[in-house]
């Protein structure tokens, strides 16, 4: 698959020809300089953005055929997005930044329900403001996940957090995983994020550089940067 993009007279080449599968119930990180395609790679694996040239398939779906209708369903059934930036509505509750999301969902979790995978029982009706940044990018999960996503695109989900906090982070992505079996791909500068998962993917100039398996994996606790 590759992506071009036009501003004005200049071609910007983002990827130059990927070929990566996802395979169910894995971790994917994504590791790679600043510019190396990581971003526009998953904005387009989520429906987000469409491939210049090349086949994007979820399932038997294929998305390079999709209206922006359908692109606008496959997201809300299938796709949990994460960001660095956490997005969430400053005046409304945890509880109620999940439930916005779990009203138009087909078979989603209870709000509180999500907020427990992430380990916020207990900080339900606090507003954004009134919690930490972990915190509130672990209430940005559980809103990814209460629609019960079967893929998680995360784009450096710990970026704005230091290493400690960023640990709570990845531990609850690392219990979804486990527990719901939620494929994920999680885009990291923190290169030793790269220990959680199953295969680590090395992006350079638009290309996967190098694809490596994780015989061993460590646990969120166990990892630092
Ligand atoms: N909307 C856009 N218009 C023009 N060029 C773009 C656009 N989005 C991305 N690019 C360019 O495409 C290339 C790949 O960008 P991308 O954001 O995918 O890289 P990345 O590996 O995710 O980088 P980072 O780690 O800094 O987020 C870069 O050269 C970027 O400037």
């Amino acid at each position: 698959m590759t992506k071009v993009y036009h501003a004005g007279e200049i071609e910007v080449f983002a990827l130059r020809g990927v070929d990566l599968e996802l395979y169910e119930g894995e971790i994917a990180v994504l590791l790679g300089p600043s510019g190396s395609g990581k971003s526009t790679l998953l904005n387009i694996m989520g429906g987000l953005d469409r491939a210049t040239a090349g086949e994007v398939h979820f399932r038997d779906q294929d998305l390079t055929t999709f209206s922006e209708r359908q692109f606008t369903r496959f997201r809300r059934d299938h796709v949990g997005f994460v960001f660095q930036f956490y997005n969430l509505i400053p005046s409304l509750t945890a509880w109620e930044n999940v439930a916005l999301v779990t009203e138009i969902s087909s078979n989603p979790m209870k709000p509180e329900e999500a907020l427990e995978m992430v380990g916020l029982k207990d900080r339900i009706t606090h507003f954004p403001a009134q919690l930490s940044g972990g915190e509130q990018q672990r209430v940005a999960i559980a809103r990814a996940i209460a629609k019960r996503p079967e893929v998680m695109l995360c784009d450096e989900p710990t970026g704005a957090l230091d290493s400690k906090t960023g640990v709570l982070v990845l531990e609850a992505l690392s219990r979804i995983n486990e527990e719901m079996k939620t494929t994920m791909a999680i885009i990291t500068h923190n290169a030793g994020i790269r220990q959680i998962a199953h295969r680590v993917f090395t992006f350079k100039d638009g290309r996967i550089a190098d694809v490596a398996v994780n015989d061993q994996r460590a646990r969120p606790a166990e990892v630092s940067w």
